[in-house]
């Protein structure tokens, strides 16, 4: 499946974000339960030989339609790896708690992701991690990502380390080979993507330079 979204220079960047969001949204909803649940799959499995390296590692708790990130956190979690992700409470906090097994995530603000129990704990958490996944609705070859609209993650994102790599997950076909995304100035590209079939750094890859992915 192909995502053809329109370019939208010339329109200011929240606008035209705001339409490709739309979009995306809309194609991510057509995706049926089996094809998510596949995607949850060849996420777990190919993310866990890439995060082989990394021990601590910043996580967001996938929501409807997301890319699935339930059955790799578990995975990466029953391997002994120490796993940061948001604790948004009832305000969206910028907060994180340690995960604790499937069994202690639970929803508890409405419409919020599922959270742990265990205390919140402010951005500077990030300081400690190796490895961030954040979420994404497409990323482009020069490493912007487009996210759900909060700022959630570029307010976040600072206070990771300047040598931590940061991977944004979406599904392959969200990945854009001509499109440039449209950014503001609050934006942090990343340095990596990760889909259900690739996971591979930005930096000198073949799709940064001619929009090709890895086979
Ligand atoms: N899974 C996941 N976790 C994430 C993010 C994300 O995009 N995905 N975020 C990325 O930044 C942050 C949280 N961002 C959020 C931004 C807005 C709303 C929100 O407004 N929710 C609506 C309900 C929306 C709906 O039902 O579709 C609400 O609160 O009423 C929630 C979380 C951190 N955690
Ligand atoms: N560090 C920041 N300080 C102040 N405002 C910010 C900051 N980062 C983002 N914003 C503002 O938040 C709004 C949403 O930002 P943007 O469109 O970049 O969100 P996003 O990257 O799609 O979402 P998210 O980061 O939650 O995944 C914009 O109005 C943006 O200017």
């Amino acid at each position: 499946m192909e995502l053809n979204l329109p370019d939208l220079r010339g329109q200011e960047p929240e606008d035209a974000k705001q339409q490709l969001r739309q979009l995306i949204r809309g194609a991510r909803d057509r995706l049926s339960d089996s094809q998510v649940s596949k995607a949850g799959q060849d996420i777990r499995d190919r993310v866990l030989e890439f995060a082989a390296d990394f021990h601590t590692i910043a996580c967001y708790v996938s929501v409807k339609k997301e890319p699935p990130t339930l059955d790799l956190i578990e995975a990466l979690y029953q391997q002994g790896k120490r796993l940061l992700v948001p604790k948004l409470g009832s305000k969206l906090n910028r907060d994180w708690a340690f995960y604790a097994g499937r069994d202690d995530l639970a929803n508890r603000s409405p419409n919020r992701p599922m959270e742990p129990s265990g205390d919140a704990l402010d951005s500077s958490a990030l300081a400690a991690v190796d490895l961030v996944i954040t979420p994404a609705l497409a990323v482009d070859r020069q490493g912007n990502r487009l996210g759900q609209g909060g700022g959630w993650y570029d307010r976040a994102l600072p206070y990771v380390k300047k040598q931590t790599p940061i991977y944004a997950m979406c599904y392959t076909h969200e990945l854009q080979r001509e499109l440039i995304l449209p950014t503001d100035q609050y934006d942090i590209p990343v340095t990596g993507v990760l889909t259900p079939s690739c996971c591979f750094k930005l930096k000198d890859s073949e799709f940064q330079k001619s929009g090709i992915l890895p086979a």
